[in-house]
C-alpha cells in the first residue's frame, strides 16, 4: 500500500492509501495527513495517535491474504443483513506493485532503509474515539470543500482529513487512518451522486448518520479580475450543474470544466495565477486561497441542499427514541416485476420511503428475456437502493425486511441511523 503526500495549503492530503501487492495481497507503506498533526514521516511513533497518523504499521513486508469481509455486526435482523455474493476490495482500482516500488523510492529521498515496523499493541486496537473530540473524519476534497463543512456539521470537534478521491476516504476508514468518512450522496438540484452509491456497495462500511448541508455557491476569481475577463469556469461537476442556469443568466461567455472538488478549483486558480478562470466554490474557499467573490448565491435555487452520509467500520445500535432512517440495497432475479412486491412490504406497514435509486447490476448487467425468430430481447439488470423512515430496532422494519428478503436474491442493510432533524434554513453564505 502506498500513501503519497500532497501539500495542499497547510495540509497534507491522503492520496492513494492502498496498493495492491499481488492479486491476493495488500500492504501499507506509509501515509500521513495534516502536516501539523504528523510528527514524523519516516519513523513510527509510539502512541496510538502516532500509529494512526502514520499508518505505517502494516509495513511493506506485512501482507495479508485476500481480505475477507468482516462479519456483519449490524445486530439488526441478522437474517436480513447478510450479504449475498458481495465481495470486498476485489475490484478496487489499486496501484500495481511496480508503481509501489518506484513511487516509494521517489517519495523517500533519504537513502537509509525505513525502520522496521513496530508490533501492534492492544492500545492500537482499542475502539476509535466516540463522537466529538479528535474524531478523524475523512472527506473528498481539500479544505474549503463542502464535504469538509459536512464533516464539521456532523462531528463539530473532529479533525477533518482531506482525501483526493472518494475511494481513498473509504480506505482511510477501513485502514483505521480515519474513524469516519463523510460522503455526499445526493443534491436537491443535481440529483444522485452515482459513484458513491456504487462505492457503498463495493466497501463494507456502515452508514451511521446523515447530514443535510445547505450549499451556497460563489463565483470566485483572483483579486482585480472582473467577470468579463473570464473565459472559463471550473468546479466540481455537481457544483457546475447546480449553477448552470445562473451562469448563463449572468451573461458569462465561459466554458465549463470539471475538476475534483469545488475548493480544489479555487486552489487551482490561485496557485496558477489564472486571470481568465473563475471557480465555483464556497466563501470559505475564497478566504483560504485568497480569491475574491464576484457573485454570491449563484446556485439555481436558494434551497440547494446536499445530503451526506457518515460511514464507520461498525454499525450503530438502532434505537426507537428518535426518528431513524434505514438504507438498504437489493437485487432480484426476476427483473423489475418484483419491485412492486418489495415496495408493498413497506407500504403495508406504513413505512415511508424517502429515496429509491437504481444502479446497473455490474455482475449481471444484462438478462436475456426471450430468444425468438424476431431477435433477442435483453433487459438491463439493476440494483435498487432504498431509504425508508424506520429504525431496524422496530419490529415493523424487521418484518418488512424479512418479507423483502423473500423476493430478493441479494439484500444488504447499509445502515440504520438517526435522521438529520436540524431546522431547515435555505442556503446562505457564511
Ligand atoms: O466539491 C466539493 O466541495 C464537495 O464537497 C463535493 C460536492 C458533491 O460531490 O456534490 C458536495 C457538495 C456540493 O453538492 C458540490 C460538490
Amino acid at each position: 500500500m502506498q500513501a503519497l503526500l500532497h501539500p495542499s495549503s497547510n495540509n497534507l492530503k491522503i492520496s492513494h492509501v492502498l496498493t495492491r501487492v499481488a492479486p491476493t495481497r495488500f500492504a501499507v507503506v506509509k501515509c500521513a495527513y495534516r502536516s501539523d498533526a504528523v510528527h514524523f514521516h519516516n519513523g513510527i511513533g509510539t502512541s496510538r495517535a502516532d500509529w494512526q497518523s502514520s499508518c505505517a504499521i502494516l509495513a511493506s513486508n506485512v501482507v495479508s491474504q485476500q481480505p475477507q469481509p468482516p462479519p456483519d455486526k449490524s445486530g439488526t435482523a441478522d437474517h436480513v443483513a447478510s450479504v449475498n455474493g458481495h465481495k470486498t476490495n476485489v475490484d478496487l482500482d489499486l496501484v500495481p506493485i511496480e508503481k509501489l516500488s518506484s513511487s516509494s523510492s521517489a517519495d523517500d529521498k533519504s537513502s537509509s532503509p525505513p525502520p522496521p515496523p513496530r508490533a501492534l499493541t492492544i492500545t492500537d486496537l482499542s475502539p476509535a474515539p466516540m463522537h466529538g473530540s479528535q474524531l478523524r473524519v475523512a472527506y473528498q476534497g481539500v479544505p474549503g470543500a463542502y464535504s469538509e463543512a459536512a464533516a464539521g456539521k456532523a462531528y463539530p470537534k473532529c479533525e477533518a482529513i482531506p482525501c483526493d478521491q472518494f475511494e481513498v476516504a473509504f480506505q482511510a476508514v477501513e485502514l483505521w487512518i480515519a474513524d469516519r468518512a463523510v460522503l455526499p450522496l445526493e443534491n436537491s438540484l443535481g440529483g444522485s451522486i452515482h459513484r458513491n452509491y456504487d462505492l457503498l456497495l463495493r466497501h463494507r462500511l456502515h452508514i451511521v448518520g446523515e447530514v443535510q448541508l445547505p450549499v451556497h455557491h460563489c463565483l470566485l476569481a483572483l483579486p482585480g479580475v472582473r467577470k468579463e475577463y473570464l473565459n472559463r469556469v471550473i468546479s466540481h461537476p455537481q457544483a457546475l450543474a447546480q449553477c448552470e442556469l445562473t451562469l448563463t443568466k449572468l451573461g458569462l461567455n465561459v466554458t465549463r470544466e470539471a475538476v475534483d472538488d469545488t475548493a480544489g478549483a479555487a486552489e487551482f486558480v490561485a496557485a496558477n495565477n489564472l486571470r481568465d478562470t473563475g471557480a465555483i466554490a464556497s466563501a470559505r474557499a475564497a478566504d483560504l486561497y485568497g480569491l475574491e467573490i464576484l457573485e454570491t448565491g449563484i446556485q439555481d435555487d436558494s434551497s440547494n441542499v446536499t445530503r451526506f452520509v457518515m460511514l464507520a467500520r461498525e454499525p450503530i445500535i438502532p434505537r426507537t427514541d428518535r426518528p431513524f432512517k434505514t438504507s438498504i440495497v437489493f437485487a432480484h432475479d426476476k427483473g423489475t416485476s418484483v419491485l412492486f412486491k418489495v415496495l408493498s412490504a413497506f407500504a403495508f406497514r406504513n413505512i415511508s420511503l424517502t429515496k429509491i435509486e437504481s444502479r446497473p447490476h455490474r455482475n449481471r448487467p444484462i438478462r436475456l428475456v426471450s430468444d425468438s425468430n424476431e431477435g433477442t430481447a435483453k433487459h438491463f439488470e439493476y440494483l435498487f437502493y432504498v431509504d425508508f423512515e424506520a429504525s431496524m430496532a422496530e419490529v415493523r422494519a424487521q418484518n418488512a425486511l424479512a418479507e423483502v428478503q423473500e423476493f430478493t436474491s441479494f439484500l444488504r442493510v447499509l445502515g440504520s441511523y438517526p435522521m438529520d432533524m436540524t431546522p431547515w434554513s435555505p442556503s446562505r453564505g457564511d
